[in-house]
């Protein structure tokens, strides 16, 4: 659906010249809710605007349906632009419009009869659930309200591609999880395939497939949200999966439990249908061992189960390396703290 093929973009600032984007190659595959991570100034914006045709490639392409949008003329840009829906952080809606008026605006742009739009704004509101707000002016709807605007506007058109440029950062945590459920429903209702850019990792934890991650103009690191979740390979992807997972407990408590006598911790990883299993007690019991859960989560991950818990084991020493060798042969399994050490 987008296809990213080696590209490049350069920003010539005076003599210094910018890599904004390097070497980048990945594709959205239609139906994807494919998010963009990365701190800022590591090129996300820049990437958006080359899916969106406001910057063109240095080196390499981009193709959008099969398209080189790069080998576009400026009436054929225009023409595929309404393909493609757009919100942002801040709305951008125009505060002299009604919530009708900015959902009409795209809709009497591409030269839509007057019954048409009121249709589709009528139909519209329905489907983000402001009704009530048609006849409201912006600075009278709360941030979350502004957005639903924002999206219903930039599904006026019946785009195939929604792009989100940090469509929740601007709102609470509530607010945020309902926008993201509007934009899950976007996506599996309507069959819109969503591209989007975030410096938060819960947004890609919440609603995306597919990750890619960014630092300093490239791609470090791509492909399905669980894998990617379950199995990170960088550096930074770790540091981002840290701050919606915290992986151990506290020093404070790591030092109450050493106080209070306590053993070795292992962390015990259940992936997917592992999840389910019964396989920490079924195999401490064999040995007759107790194992005892100190810290973990878990989480639902693209409708899989994904356990994350910090366990330590007591009774006989020689029958606990055997449970830990044995777990070791089906769980992903690693010792995390030595009591003492
Ligand atoms: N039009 C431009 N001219 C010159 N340099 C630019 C331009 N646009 C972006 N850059 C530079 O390219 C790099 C990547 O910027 P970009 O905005 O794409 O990053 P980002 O990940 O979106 O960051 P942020 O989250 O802060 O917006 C930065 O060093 C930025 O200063």
């Amino acid at each position: 659906m987008i296809e990213f093929q080696n590209v490049t973009k350069i920003f010539t600032l005076g003599k210094r010249k910018v890599e904004a984007v390097k070497e980048v190659s990945i594709t959205v595959e239609k139906g994807d809710i494919y998010g963009i991570i990365g701190f800022s100034g590591a090129g996300k914006s820049t990437l958006l605007r080359l899916v969106n045709m406001l910057e063109r490639p240095t080196e390499g392409s981009v193709h959008i349906q099969g398209i080189d949008v790069g080998k576009l003329s400026a009436k054929q840009l225009r023409e595929r632009r309404r393909n493609i829906g757009m919100i942002f952080q801040n709305f951008n809606l125009f505060q002299s419009r009604t919530v009708a008026g900015n959902i009409a605006y795209p809709l009497k742009l591409a030269g839509t009869s007057k019954s048409s739009v009121n249709k589709r704004v009528t139909e519209l509101l329905q489907f983000v659930g402001l009704s009530d707000k048609a006849k409201d002016y912006p600075d009278q709807l709360s941030g979350g309200q502004k957005q639903r605007v924002g999206i219903a506007r930039a599904l006026a058109t019946s785009p195939d591609i929604l792009i989100c440029d940090e469509a929740t950062s601007a709102l609470d945590p509530n607010t945020t999880s309902d926008i993201l459920k509007l934009l899950k429903r976007v996506n599996r209702d309507l069959g819109i395939t969503i591209l989007l850019i975030t410096h938060e990792m819960g947004v890609i934890q919440s609603i995306c497939n597919k990750v890619a991650v960014m630092e300093e103009g490239k791609v470090i690191e791509s492909g399905n949200v669980f894998d990617t979740f379950t199995n990170p390979s960088h550096e930074t992807t770790k540091r981002f999966i840290r701050s919606v997972q915290q992986e151990l407990p506290s020093e404070k408590v790591l030092k109450e439990w050493t106080e209070a006598g306590g053993g070795n911790l292992y962390r015990v990883l259940f992936k997917g249908e592992r999840a389910t299993d019964p396989i920490l007690s079924s195999t401490t019991r064999k040995h007759n061992i107790d194992f005892n859960i100190v810290y973990g989560s878990v989480r639902e991950l693209q409708e899989k189960l994904f356990g994350n818990l910090i366990v330590s084991f007591e009774g006989d020493e020689q029958q606990v390396q055997l449970v830990i060798h044995e777990l070791e042969t089906i769980v992903d399994m690693e010792e995390v703290y030595t009591h003492g050490g």
